[in-house]
């Protein structure tokens, strides 16, 4: 058992979904994969691991925010032998040409987050990319399943309340939408040489106001869920 995760040596698979709200890690384990066993109830956030396609896969909440999400993957991929991390995650859409329920790839994950300034000092501004071959996948399922699928820049933020963020210039400069975790787990990604990509629905519009219910939050985005399974047991 590590510090958070409340799981033994072989409890977890060495591939795994990440959302950031536990009951949708719940709902991905009850409706997709089979025999299906809860290894984490700590601090209820939930994970579960069981076979998708016959191949072992885990899903595991990591909360909101960089910091929480930084405490379950280090801790997946230290204590648990984690390799491929898919975080399956809701979005705001910043643009006009992006519409409620799209499903966005995070080819690169820009931040405001102090995690690369505190890694590589006040010069480097490291890039936070996704695992090319993952997202060569994802892409292909994607098109194989007839989901289409925007592949971009987001910006994972460290704050959902923010009157300061410049939304105009970001989405001058490509910026497709807003999350708060991907940056992070790229970076941790690229810190311990293991494979990561964040796949997303568009939950709420920032320009029109239109918004997905928190339920649908927790139990909707098929499409996403699917895609990032298939391409998970595959990789
Ligand atoms: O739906 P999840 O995966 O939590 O992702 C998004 O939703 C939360 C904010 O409501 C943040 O965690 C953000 O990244
Ligand atoms: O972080 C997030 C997630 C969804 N919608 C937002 O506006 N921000």
């Amino acid at each position: 058992m590590s510090l958070h995760i409340k799981a033994k040596q072989g409890d977890i698979a060495d591939r795994i979904l990440l959302p950031g709200d536990p009951l949708r890690a719940k709902y991905i384990a009850e409706t997709f994969l089979e025999d299906a066993h809860c290894y984490n109830q700590i601090r209820n956030i939930l994970g579960y691991t069981g076979t998708y396609k016959g191949k072992r896969i885990s899903v595991q909440g990591t909360g909101m925010g960089i910091p929480s999400i930084s405490i379950y993957v280090n801790e997946l991929i230290r204590d648990y032998g984690v390799e491929k991390l898919i975080r399956v995650g809701t979005c705001g859409a910043m643009r006009a040409d992006i519409q409620l329920r799209d499903v966005l790839i995070a080819q690169g994950a820009t931040t405001d987050s102090s995690i690369i300034r505190n890694i590589f000092g006040p010069s480097i501004n490291f890039a936070p990319i996704a695992d090319f071959d993952l997202l060569r996948r994802a892409y292909e399922k994607a098109q194989a399943a007839g989901v289409s699928v925007r592949v971009g820049n987001l910006i994972s933020v460290d704050r959902f309340y923010d009157e300061e963020i410049d939304n105009k210039k970001l989405t001058d400069y490509g910026i497709m939408a807003v999350e708060m975790e991907t940056a992070a787990l790229y970076v941790l990604a690229a810190q311990y040489h293991v494979q990561a990509l964040g796949i997303f629905t568009v939950s709420d519009h920032l320009l029109t106001g239109a918004a997905c219910t928190a339920e649908e939050r927790q139990t909707s985005f098929n499409d996403m869920i699917r895609v990032a399974l298939d391409t998970a047991v595959e990789a």
